[in-house]
């Protein structure tokens, strides 16, 4: 894992959306991973802001979103895919066409689980995954107990998730208590996984993912196996970490070194 602390999230969402204008920049067809909540939005902003300067095009990229509430279809504005259009594909040049959120409405959302993971397989696989992490631990909406090869499926929510998506929901509008969400296996098959956590109240479910062992309990802990996972966040997400000098100081050698590989 790379962790990287930052002071704020406004630099939490410039470093992120530095990462993905670098892959997009590096291959326009990139396949990408997407992410909902409200961490994710600020990088969004920045994205659609360099999309309109012209420093970073869609047109041939394609994404893949993590997840979607089961039973709600695309035009409500609670679903992910509405999230997605308004918060980010209305505003840049993707062919809308080449974006993937699984389909909440689906009649047989077994199928349609399968269906999702065999397209991801199709288009090449996930170039870079974005993510967030719920309270619990849980990506995606891959909650505590979560298998840690699990593909897309569907997944019962906890309370305490659904209590904290509440506040999207108007008092008395349906809330989902099932969804259709990527696996962790499918998450750990994406080359690179990028996650953005901040505030305090993320900053033990990040304590547990960094410095947890690994287990089904918080979820995100499997990003412990990935070989390209970068963690950023900002100081009060960090502010659990038993270790967070020393992780400081491996990304100050880290860029160090980038620099120096940079100079040859
Ligand atoms: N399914 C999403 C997750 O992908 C997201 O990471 C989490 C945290 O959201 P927020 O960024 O709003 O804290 O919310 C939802 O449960």
């Amino acid at each position: 894992m790379q962790i990287v602390i930052l002071n704020d999230a406004i630099e939490v969402a410039a470093y992120g959306a530095d990462i993905f204008t670098a892959q997009l920049n590096r291959n326009a067809r990139s396949i990408l991973g997407l992410a909902t909540g409200s961490t994710p939005v600020a990088l969004y902003q920045a994205l659609i802001e360099r999309n309109q300067a012209g420093d970073v095009s869609f047109k041939e990229a394609t994404s893949f979103n993590l997840d979607e509430y089961l039973g709600l279809d695309g035009s409500h504005p609670q679903s992910y895919r509405h999230f997605m259009n308004s918060q980010l594909f209305d505003h840049i040049d993707i062919n809308k066409a080449h974006t993937y959120v699984p389909p909440g409405d689906a009649k047989n959302p077994v199928a349609a689980c399968h269906e999702y993971e065999e397209k991801i397989a199709e288009k090449g696989g996930i170039d870079i995954q974005l993510l967030g992490i719920g309270r619990n631990g849980h990506i995606g909406f891959n909650e505590p107990s979560s298998g840690l090869t699990s593909r897309t499926r569907v997944k019962t929510l906890t309370k305490a998730t659904i209590d904290d998506n509440a506040r999207f929901f108007k008092p008395d509008e349906y809330q989902p208590h099932l969804s259709i969400t990527m696996g962790i296996g499918t998450i750990l098959d994406a080359k690179k996984v990028v996650l953005l956590a901040t505030g305090e109240n993320k900053a033990e479910a990040i304590q547990a993912m960094i410095e947890g062992p690994l287990t089904a309990a918080c979820p995100a802990s499997a990003l412990q196996m990935h070989r390209d996972a970068v963690i950023v966040i900002d100081k009060a997400a960090a502010s659990k970490l038993k270790d967070i000098e020393f992780y400081q100081h491996i990304e100050a050698e880290n860029q160090k070194l980038q620099a120096y590989l940079a100079s040859l």
